[in-house]
């Protein structure tokens, strides 16, 4: 018999690989509280804020903290959903775990969803999984561009709770996939699709990616270079002129320059040039969220209509879709290569 230390030896589970998507969070309730235990996470992340600490510190608490919450709260009591009493994100985000899983039932992977900024968080969520068995991890960041806002920020949350672990599982990083065929079928079709659904034919469509402070792009942060791809691939998928499919930069936040054309002054000013028809999606998101639902779906619509324009739909995200959950799939089992 060998010698083995200690005597009696835990029980270990099963190794198994583990999938863990992972998307940016969301309050977990509608209230002042909740609103500012998310936002002030979120707006604390020197990912998100370059601002030096010293500067940004007093005008985070003492000045966006103090209104911000009142405000975005009354923003997601509109898009609440009060059936699950839950953020749109975070069940639409579940929904596509559960989907995933489902489709890589019989395989023994464990797919788990994971928020940056709050609920479920991503340390909890890792621990679970190597509690479990999990020692190859790929981690996926839902976002189809890349940015350090968001992608990179994602990841590091990650690694941040692996850093603590003793026995540190093997881990992967999904790439963006704002140019893979596939991805760009995928999306194409659902314009199609959203626009047949329609009793009226757009004049223009619209591509709307949530935007970023255009020194982040000058410091070399890709994001607005692939959402250019991303809306050029899909103009040669539908095979549309440049002026019928536009790209603009929704979501600006504070006072300093963002990437441009924004949505907002984009709808303000369209009817005025004649077109009175549009149709809008948000290519950014994988989930449809504050952002889609109440900025663009409502605030985005009573803009354009207050400012002439007669028709308006909003394209939904990919979501739990079937295309879209074929997507990730195929994509989650390409990263997979080599580990199942
Ligand atoms: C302040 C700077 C922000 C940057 C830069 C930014 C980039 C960025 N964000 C997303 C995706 C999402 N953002 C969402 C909400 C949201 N974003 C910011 C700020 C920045 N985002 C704030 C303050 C908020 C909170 C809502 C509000 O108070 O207005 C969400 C939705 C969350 C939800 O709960 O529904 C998503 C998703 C991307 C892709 C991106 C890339 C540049
Ligand atoms: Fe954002
Ligand atoms: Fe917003």
């Amino acid at each position: 018999m060998s010698e083995h230390f200690p005597p009696n030896h835990p029980v270990l589970p099963q190794q198994k690989v583990g999938v863990l998507l992972l998307n940016l969070g969301t309050p977990d309730g509608t209230d002042y509280w909740s609103v500012r235990r998310y936002l002030k996470e979120f707006l604390s992340d020197p990912r998100v804020i370059e601002t030096n600490k010293l500067i940004w510190w007093p005008i985070l608490n003492f000045v966006i903290l103090s209104f911000r919450p009142q405000k975005s709260g009354h923003a997601y009591a509109q898009i609440w959903d009060k059936e699950k009493n839950e953020s749109p994100l975070r069940v639409i985000t579940r929904e596509q775990t559960q989907s995933l899983a489902e489709r890589l039932r019989g395989e023994d992977i464990m797919v788990e969803f994971a928020m940056r900024y709050g609920n479920p968080s991503t340390r909890s969520v890792l621990e679970k999984m190597q509690a479990a068995g999990c020692q190859r991890i790929l981690l996926v960041p839902l976002y189809p561009q890349y940015s350090a806002t968001t992608t990179a920020t994602a990841n590091d949350k990650a690694f941040d709770a692996l850093r603590t672990m003793r026995w540190q599982p093997a881990v992967r990083t999904a790439p963006a996939y704002f140019d893979d065929p596939h991805y760009i079928e995928t999306l194409g079709n659902s314009i199609r699709e959203g626009i047949a659904k329609l009793d009226f034919e757009p004049d223009v469509v619209i591509t709307s990616y949530h935007g970023m402070p255009v020194d982040y792009l000058k410091k070399g942060d890709p994001y607005y270079c692939q959402c250019h791809k991303t809306t050029r691939l899909l103009r040669d998928y539908l095979g549309w002129p440049e002026e019928k499919l536009l790209v603009t930069f929704q979501s600006r936040f504070g006072p300093t320059e963002w990437l441009q054309p924004y949505t907002d002054k984009t709808l303000e000013a369209l009817p005025g040039k004649g077109v009175k028809k549009v149709a809008i999606l948000a290519p950014a998101f994988s989930a449809d969220c504050i952002e889609t639902l109440e900025e663009i779906a409502m605030g985005g619509k009573d803009s354009f209509m207050a400012a002439g324009g007669e028709k308006f739909a909003y394209i939904p995200c990919l979501n739990a879709s079937t295309p879209g959950m074929d997507y990730i799939e195929a994509m989650v089992r390409r990263e997979l290569g080599g580990w199942v």
